[in-house]
């Protein structure tokens, strides 16, 4: 909670002048039915027209003084409530960006995503709420009963009893919707992790023809929602009869008394006309705290979630002197033991000892889960090793600064990603200062020209969010170009030619040959012939070194090698199918 509050920062001016201003309205606002009394006593009962008008006219100023405090007050609790969110969304925002990959595995990207909308909307509901509604009730509980007891202290016992029988009534009600409200904010979790999941994955299931499977599943998601929300909201629906059942309880019995203390003499009919005032003003309040009891609990989940993400410290830090250069190319792997902290538990990678000199071309093989893009995360230092180190140019990985780690050993990943802007944006986001000359070449290199030629704009055709309108290939392409624009030491390819003809690959490695002989080269592929030219082959199987050497002796030596080599050769294809 207090982390949370900590986000108000310039906002809370705008809280403390709310918080005032209700006070001055609830002030009025008590004021306004004693003055009704003095015009009744004053000037009707007496027939003193001058009286009525003086009245009359304190009242419109009250009147107008008291909406011109509310109407400040809420926008006040606008401007609070609305920078509190914006200052929440961008502290979350900028902590998630120091996250790293075992950071976010921790939460999900759809649960990072629901607690910088949903969970946000809550809190920001919830203290608009508070600081309206917390304040101005109990100001007016207080108040108006102190009126009440001023006037008539008989009859203000009666609303002790309509007030206790509120309490047990409404608290009930409250206590049992709560538990539900806790489920319903729940299966909204769920709902919406899972239409995130698939608006973004809308393509594969459209593919897969699978509309009515996921309708169906949406469908019972959501009539969860609707039943639980039906539950909460139809037991809610009863604190208005108990409300008017007070009320009533109050007129009746304030009626009946009133009247005989009237006859009585021992009270005024102005009295009477204000009393019932206070009485509505006090139980409409008591009603209005148990709804803010309710938000606040409502949302005391999502601030609890919202928490979580700003407390959660990176995994992976830089040392208090990082080195600031890579050397070179070189990359060593010391007896390396690697496991997800937020996975199965058991070991992604074991035992891996692999050296490879500055320069080199290797390719990586094995089957899906056999620890590939475990392998390579680990060389840019995405995730920290369990035991063993990984070096970069002869330096643990962990010495150095990250960004000039990750600068030098250049990922293109096996989920590519561009963003939306042009081709140029889109390049010059692997290195900002690369000149039209630069980005040109790196796209010759990754074979990108030929198609970028071709479009009606070239180098700056617009490409749309998440690179819609681009192939699965020319998207591949482009990611290689833009890793290029880096000049890395090492460069790492994670399956990213998987979509790219066999000729136009053979293309890219022989311009890779050819443009970056210096740099450390890395390709992760599930064919073959992406990999036979490579100066060594990594054979990798169950996270562990099953052989390291080049296409020639694996072939004579190494079984897994010889099936899938001959597997592809009849036209098997995938190294997960047997020959
Ligand atoms: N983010 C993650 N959290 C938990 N476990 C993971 C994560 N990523 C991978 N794993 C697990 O680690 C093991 C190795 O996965 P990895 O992605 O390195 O394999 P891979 O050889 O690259 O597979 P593929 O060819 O399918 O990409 C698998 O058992 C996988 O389930």
């Amino acid at each position: 909670m207090r982390k949370v509050l900590q986000q108000l920062k310039q906002y809370k001016k705008d809280t403390f002048l709310c918080i005032g201003l209700t006070a001055l309205e609830v002030i009025m606002e008590i004021l306004l039915p004693f003055v009704t009394s003095m015009i009744i006593d004053q000037g009707l009962e007496a027939a003193n027209l001058s009286a009525v008008y003086r009245y009359g006219i304190v009242m419109v100023i009250m009147a107008a003084l008291s909406l011109t405090f509310g109407a400040l007050a809420g926008k006040n609790a606008a401007s609070a409530s609305s920078g509190l969110a914006a200052n929440l969304r961008e502290a979350i925002y900028s902590n998630i960006q120091t996250f790293s990959f075992s950071n976010i595995d921790k939460f999900s990207v759809p649960g990072l995503v629901t607690r910088m909308t949903t969970d946000i909307t809550n809190v920001q509901n919830a203290y608009m709420m508070v600081i309206r509604v917390a304040v101005r009730a109990p100001l007016n509980i207080i108040f108006s009963y102190a009126m009440c007891l001023v006037i008539s202290p008989h009859l203000s016992a009666m609303f002790l009893i309509a007030v206790v029988f509120l309490v047990i009534v409404i608290g009930g009600i409250m206590l049992v919707t709560l538990k539900i409200f806790t489920q319903v904010f729940r299966s909204y979790d769920d709902l919406n992790a899972s239409v995130q999941e698939n608006v973004s994955a809308i393509r594969v299931v459209k593919a897969f023809v699978r509309e009515d499977h996921e309708n169906i599943k949406f469908h019972k998601g959501a009539k969860k929602l609707y039943d639980l929300s039906v539950k909460a909201e139809g037991l809610l629906a009863f604190n208005n009869p108990a409300m008017m059942v007070a009320v009533y309880f109050c007129i009746i019995s304030v009626s009946w008394f009133g009247a005989k203390f009237i006859v009585g003499g021992t009270m005024t009919t102005g009295d009477l006309t204000s009393l019932f005032s206070y009485i509505m003003a006090l139980l409409m309040s008591l009603m209005m705290l148990s709804m803010v009891v309710v938000m606040i609990s409502m949302s005391m989940a999502s601030i609890r979630r919202i928490s979580e993400v700003l407390n959660e410290k990176p995994d992976l830090t830089d040392p208090e002197n990082p080195v600031m250069e890579v050397p070179d190319g070189r990359i060593d792997f010391n007896h390396v033991n690697f496991s997800y902290k937020h996975g199965s538990g058991k070991n992604a990678l074991s035992d891996i000892n692999l050296h490879i000199k500055s320069g080199e071309t290797i390719g990586v093989i094995g089957g899906t889960g056999s620890g590939k893009s475990s392998l390579v995360n680990l060389i840019c230092r995405l995730y920290d090793v369990d035991d063993g180190s990984v070096c970069v140019g002869g330096v643990d990985v962990r010495k150095y600064d990250t960004e000039v780690l990750r600068n030098q050993v250049s990922v293109v990943l096996q989920k590519n990603t561009l963003f939306s802007g042009t081709i140029l944006d889109n390049l010059r986001w692997g290195n900002p200062n690369a000149t039209d000359e630069e980005c040109i070449d790196a796209c010759k290199a990754a074979c990108a020209d030929e198609f970028i030629d071709r479009m009606p704009d070239g180098y700056n055709t617009r490409i749309e969010r998440g690179g819609a309108n681009v192939s699965g290939g020319q998207k591949q392409r482009l990611c290689i170009a833009r890793a290029l624009l880096k000049k890395p030491k090492v460069l790492i390819l994670d399956d990213s030619t998987s979509a790219v003809d066999t000729a136009t690959d053979a293309s890219i490695r022989a311009a890779f040959a050819r443009e970056i002989p210096g740099t450390t080269k890395i390709i992760i592929a599930q064919r073959i012939s992406s990999v036979q030219a490579a100066d060594r082959i990594l054979v990798l199987d169950d996270g562990q070194i099953n052989a390291f050497d080049t296409h020639e002796n694996l072939l004579k030596t190494n079984a897994i090698y010889q099936e899938i080599y001959t597997s592809q050769l009849q036209g098997g294809g995938d190294f997960d199918q047997p020959a």
